[in-house]
């Protein structure tokens, strides 16, 4: 069981500043998920807690213990690889003893573990195969069995599931869940996908080009971004942004694309913004309504029926991009369709020109 702390971590490839400062607390047990575009430094990040990449400067403490001098096989860390980075010439359950035999630990324990460990995960029939006789699947349960025999204090996993597919990578997710909740250890998790960080996370925290952007539980991060960024970069489909105008008259503050343009959002409750200044607008596709009267006038370009639900991709003129709503249940309606779109003051994320959540 143990902490992690990361203090002013800054990491330099030459003229690359791959992490510029980044510091935060994780505590013990808790499922801490990296998330962030490629290249943002997610994974640089891991390995140097890892051990596996120096730091240019900062402090690393696992467990309260500084780490500068701790090699990586002695940090009580365990890793779980993309490529999985199974020994092909052994079978499974040699795979999974292997650390613990080079560690001197008898056959007789290793046996114990390595059992323990294949049935948590489903593997107690595969035991005898070959990594080249196992599917990308069972592969990946076989390299995080590895890192379960140790019984690691901290659990490091660099994009486990990447090399799935769409099915495999949702059945895994619940397993790797499963697995946290009964193994009760720290987890740090490294993705770009964002349903992963979501569904995975006791806390995510956005990296962006080397910073933190934010961190917080999913439901803080999705409900009240920091940023646009963060806005943009959480939640499937993605918030629609627009640029408006606020506009003032008999006290009353409307939101309106350009100037004279027409009403987008009318008396949105929010303090420090006056007539004339420009805001960003950020609406989520599943906070618009189609409605009778009223609303914004747009034309349906194309509609994706996902089962459940639609997605309508709408175009309103003056608007920057196609608009996209959810919509629950199967949504008909031919390219070209005039339609109105209803957007509710409460439901409107505004941001600054530096891209700073107004509210
Ligand atoms: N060994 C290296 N030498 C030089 N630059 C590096 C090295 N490793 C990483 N970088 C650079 O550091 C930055 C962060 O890389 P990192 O691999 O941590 O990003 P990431 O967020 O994990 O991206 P991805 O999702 O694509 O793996 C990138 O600009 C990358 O090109």
């Amino acid at each position: 069981m143990a902490s992690v702390d990361l203090e002013n971590i800054v990491k330099n490839f030459g003229k690359v500043e791959a992490v510029r400062d980044v510091s935060l607390s994780i505590p013990d047990k808790e499922f801490v998920v990296f998330v962030g575009p490629s290249g943002c430094g997610k994974s640089t990040l891991l390995r140097m807690i890892a051990g596996l990449e120096g730091i240019t400067s900062g402090e690393i403490r696992i467990g309260g213990r500084p780490m500068s001098t701790v090699a990586a096989a002695d940090r009580g860390i365990a890793m779980v690889f993309q490529s999985y980075a199974l020994y092909p010439h052994m079978n499974v359950a040699e795979n999974m003893g292997f650390a613990l035999k080079m560690l001197g630990v008898g056959k007789a324990e290793v046996d114990g573990k390595v059992r323990a460990a294949a049935a948590t995960l489903q593997l107690t029939d595969l035991l005898d195969r070959k990594p080249r006789q196992l599917s990308g699947g069972q592969r990946q349960r076989v390299a995080i069995g590895r890192a379960i025999v140790r019984q690691p204090d901290v659990f490091l996993f660099d994009e486990p599931l990447s090399n799935l597919d769409a099915d495999l990578r949702a059945q895994m997710r619940v397993e790797i869940a499963r697995l946290h909740a009964d193994l009760a250890t720290t987890m740090i998790y490294v993705t770009h996908d964002q349903v992963e960080a979501m569904t995975l996370a006791d806390r995510i925290v956005i990296l962006n080009d080397g910073r933190i952007e934010q961190e917080g539980s999913p439901l803080d991060l999705y409900e009240r971004p920091a940023n646009r960024f963060v806005a943009g970069f959480l939640g499937q489909p993605k918030m629609n942004f627009q640029p408006a105008i606020a506009h003032e008259s008999g006290g009353e503050l409307d939101l309106r694309l350009g100037k004279d343009g027409p009403v987008i959002v009318s008396h949105p409750s929010v303090s420090g913004l006056a007539g004339g200044d420009s805001v960003e607008l950020g609406i989520r596709p599943d906070a618009i309504e189609l409605v009778e009267t009223g609303g914004l006038p747009a034309s349906v370009v194309l509609v994706e029926r996902l089962g459940g639900s639609s997605l309508l991709h709408a175009r309103v003129e003056g608007w920057r991009d196609l608009v996209t709503v959810e919509l629950p249940g199967t949504y008909h309606a031919t390219a070209g369709s005039p339609l109105r779109l209803g957007i509710a003051p409460n439901h409107v994320h505004l941001f600054d020109r530096n891209g700073r959540t107004i509210r």
